[in-house]
């Protein structure tokens, strides 16, 4: 398959208005996969005004049948399933079986959405006044400008392609210059579904220039964005030129905590994975793990046995438990995080380097990575990792941990193992985080509502509230002759 792709505006592929290309890399060997546009606020402006074009008729389309060709959609991304995962793989370095998940985790977003087709519900409300009523109408927004991150490229973008499109906007996908080729494969399969030319437009440039163009232009009327912070702050303020709604997964820092009476075994398998899925790089990962003092000794002889059991290597290998982290700033944080804490006075229980061995000589690779003797008040414990390097704390009272876990400035997921209902239920009032797990590790459903406090963002997306942000609200004042 050629991996040379250019802009794909109004069913097309055009060529970026500068002519600059860029390289994308695989980030299990550096070698050059293939290259994208490296547009700029032009190519922005073109692909806005294209979109703004073709959702005025896409809009004109009844829901359920736009949700009939959202469907047909589907069934192409389903029929090409092997191939977006091997591009997947290839740019962002995971492991196949789960760049094959993800591919069925952005079909599944966009047949969430197809659900909501005949459920776009208004209000007819008495009036105050005789012989009158009041109408609030949902209606689409417009044009939605999406800007995705690099862990989940695919399934983040089939997670705001989805809501957008069957409310009747249309919409312009930016996927991170990290790991766009397999976004931009989705824009061919939309056209085969027969979803008309202008409504999916994707576009790749620098987010601080082509990002940054499309958020503060008037014709966008909404921005869904996942990513970190710093960027998204920045596209806040891009997007209050105009005041177009924003909705913002951003970064975290998730505390997982271990009460002294749970189920052990469990527990461990909980921290494991959701420490260490996707090479550490999940928003709601296990940032940090607080294991109780009666506990410690007996839950971290077994966990450290099964980090130990983790198998780095080939993403293409069905053995192979982790891959390489994307890219080469990510790979130098890893360390440099691994420095810092061992300054701050952590010990390094396990990993903290590349593995070894001729298969590691290139690409991005970093072990699992535990740190131990972890203070509170230490970087780690507050700076996001986003890899696979995890500081454990000891704790000894319910109060210490839930103020542990509060200290903060992420907000978006934390996870806590405990038989005790009085716990759980405390942890509900106290924990200061958008989404909580209770006796399992991260993994959100599409029909819950991810959800970021503080720094973690705004907005929040998926679920009956992610839905109705695309959706603007009409407000009608109908009176009669009675
Ligand atoms: N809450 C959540 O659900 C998730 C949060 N994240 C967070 O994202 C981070 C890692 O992803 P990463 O891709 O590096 O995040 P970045 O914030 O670097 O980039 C995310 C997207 O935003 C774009 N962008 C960057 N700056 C701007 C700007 N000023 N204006 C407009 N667009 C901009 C990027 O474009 P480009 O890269 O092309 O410059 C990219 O498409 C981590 O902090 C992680 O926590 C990741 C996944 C999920
Ligand atoms: O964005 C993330 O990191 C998570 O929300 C992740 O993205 C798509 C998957 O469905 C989620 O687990």
């Amino acid at each position: 398959m050629d991996l040379n792709f250019k802009q794909y505006i109004n069913g097309a592929w055009v060529e970026p208005t500068n002519g600059e290309t860029a390289n994308v890399f695989n980030p299990s060997n550096d070698e050059v996969v293939g290259t994208v546009a490296n547009g700029n606020e032009e190519d922005a402006v073109i692909a806005l005004k294209v979109a703004e074009k073709a959702q005025k008729v896409w809009a004109k389309i009844p829901a359920r049948k736009r949700a009939e060709l959202m469907y047909a959609f589907v069934a192409e991304i389903k029929a090409n399933r092997e191939e977006l995962a091997t591009v997947l793989t290839k740019e962002q370095g995971k492991l196949f079986k789960v760049a094959q998940f993800e591919v069925d985790v952005c079909c599944s977003f966009i047949e969430y959405a197809c659900e909501w087709a005949r459920r776009i519900e208004g209000d007819i409300i008495p009036s105050d006044n005789e012989n009158e009523q009041i109408w609030i109408q949902k209606i689409p927004r417009g044009v939605v400008v999406a800007i995705t991150a690099w862990n989940f490229p695919l399934a983040l973008a089939g997670r705001k392609i989805g809501p957008a499109l069957v409310a009747g906007n249309s919409i312009v996908v930016k996927p991170t210059t990290e790991t766009p080729m397999s976004t931009l494969m989705l824009g061919e399969l939309a056209k085969k579904a027969g979803i008309p030319d202008g409504v999916l437009n994707i576009i790749t440039g620098p987010g601080r220039t082509m990002g940054t163009a499309l958020c503060k232009h008037e014709i966008t009327k909404m921005v869904s964005m996942t990513g970190s912070t710093p960027a998204g702050q920045a596209i806040f303020k891009a997007a209050s030129e105009n005041l177009a709604h924003v909705q913002l997964e951003l970064g975290g820092k998730a505390p997982f905590i271990a009460f002294e009476d749970c189920d052990i075994d469990a527990t461990v398998a909980g921290a494991l994975h959701s420490r260490f899925d996707n090479c550490g790089q999940v928003c709601t990962c296990n940032e940090r793990m607080y294991v109780h003092e009666d506990i410690y000794e007996e839950f971290m002889k077994k966990f450290m046995a099964k980090v130990k059991e983790i198998k780095v290597g080939d993403p293409f290998d069905a053995t192979s438990d982790m891959g390489a982290k994307v890219n080469k700033s990510e790979l130098k944080h890893m360390h440099e995080l691994v420095e810092i804490s061992l300054k701050e006075g952590a010990t390094l229980a396990y990993g903290g380097k590349a593995p070894e061995g001729a298969a590691f000589e290139k690409g991005n690779w970093f072990m699992p990575t535990i740190l131990t003797d972890v203070k509170q008040n230490m970087t780690i414990v507050h700076e996001e990792a986003f890899g696979p390097i995890l500081p454990v704390i000891k704790f000894s009272s319910f109060d210490q941990v839930i103020e542990y876990a509060n200290d903060c400035e992420f907000g978006l997921a934390a996870m806590i193992y405990t038989n005790d209902m009085n716990k759980i239920m405390s942890c509900n009032s106290q924990l200061d985080f958008g989404e909580i797990y209770v006796n399992r590790g991260h993994g959100e459903l599409h029909q819950g509502f991810h959800n970021g406090y503080k720094k973690s963002g705004t907005g929040g997306e998926d679920g009956k509230y992610g839905f109705e942000q695309y959706l603007e609200k009409k407000t009608f004042y109908v009176r009669f002759k009675g």
